[in-house]
């Protein structure tokens, strides 16, 4: 199968340190891809190179063939990618109707009547409804996640291109208590079936959101791809990293940070 995102020998330091070192990713169509791997060791990074949010120091990506040139308002990627943050990153002050329905407002034609069918449809898929006309402020920390993953699957009929093939989630469970937790696990495997999100990577330091949203984990870990598997090998591999940071042990290979 062809990868529909390749990242070729990526780099990148901030100052002097050297984050991410000639590090090579494929990323497949219909699989959930976890990445993983100590705190401070570039996940993020990784992501926000993967949406084209940040240039590489030195590497490639390629989008389904085609190479990415500069970041992502200057290109033009043939595969829309949204994104789902850590902290929802709602709009304050707008409705959820208004936060889920941003891209339409500002780049479409279409009718507010007819966003807001488009709206509570998407929000009717995350499991919430009746709240279209409240305010981020007036919802609890899972509620707000749920409108983010809603506004990232949020698709123009106008411009069926634009629609989300990839998500990225940036510790979508972060914070949240396990129930909580396991409501937005199953989130991402529905709209992993359902929303036409087959494709998305996970950074996660959760080890029920590892296990239950993803099919493939790489550990990265000074600055490169240290173990590449299936999520089922996590507790046979004999990968001395994968054991520590399974075992949440301070003895190993992993240099502790304290
Ligand atoms: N814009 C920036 N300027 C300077 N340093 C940065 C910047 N962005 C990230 N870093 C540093 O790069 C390193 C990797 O950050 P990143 O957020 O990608 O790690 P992470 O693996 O996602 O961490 P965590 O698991 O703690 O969220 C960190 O040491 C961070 O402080």
């Amino acid at each position: 199968m062809e990868p529909i995102i390749q990242l070729r020998g990526i780099s990148k330091a901030f100052g002097k340190s050297v984050i991410l070192d000639g590090m090579d990713l494929d990323i497949y169509p219909g699989q959930g891809l976890g990445i993983i791997g100590p705190s401070g060791t570039g996940k993020s990074t990784i992501l926000r190179i993967i949406a084209g949010l940040l240039a590489p120091d030195e590497g490639e990506v390629w989008i389904r063939g085609q190479k990415r040139q500069g970041l992502i308002e200057d290109g033009n990627d043939p595969v829309y990618i949204g994104m789902v943050f850590q902290q929802a990153a709602l709009f304050d002050s707008l409705t959820v109707e208004e936060n889920v329905g941003f891209r339409l407002f500002q780049q479409s034609r279409i009718s507010r009547q007819k966003i807001r069918e488009l709206v509570e449809a998407k929000l009717a898929m995350v499991g919430m409804v009746d709240v279209a006309d409240r305010y981020p402020a007036q919802l609890s920390g899972g509620m707000r996640k749920r409108v983010s993953f809603a506004r990232a699957i949020m698709s123009n009929p106008e411009r069926p291109e634009d629609n989300p093939e990839v998500l990225l989630y940036d510790e979508p469970t972060a914070g949240l208590d396990p129930i909580a937790s396991t409501v937005i696990e199953d989130l991402v495997r529905d709209l992993q079936h359902q929303a036409g999100c087959g494709t998305y990577v996970m950074v996660t330091h959760q080890s029920s959101t590892i296990r239950r949203t993803t099919d493939r984990i790489v550990f990265i870990y000074q600055g490169k791809v240290q173990w590449d598997g299936k999520t089922d090998d996590i507790d046979t591999t004999d990968n001395p990293l994968m054991r520590q940071f399974f075992n949440a042990s301070i003895h190993g290979p992993i240099h502790v940070i304290d």
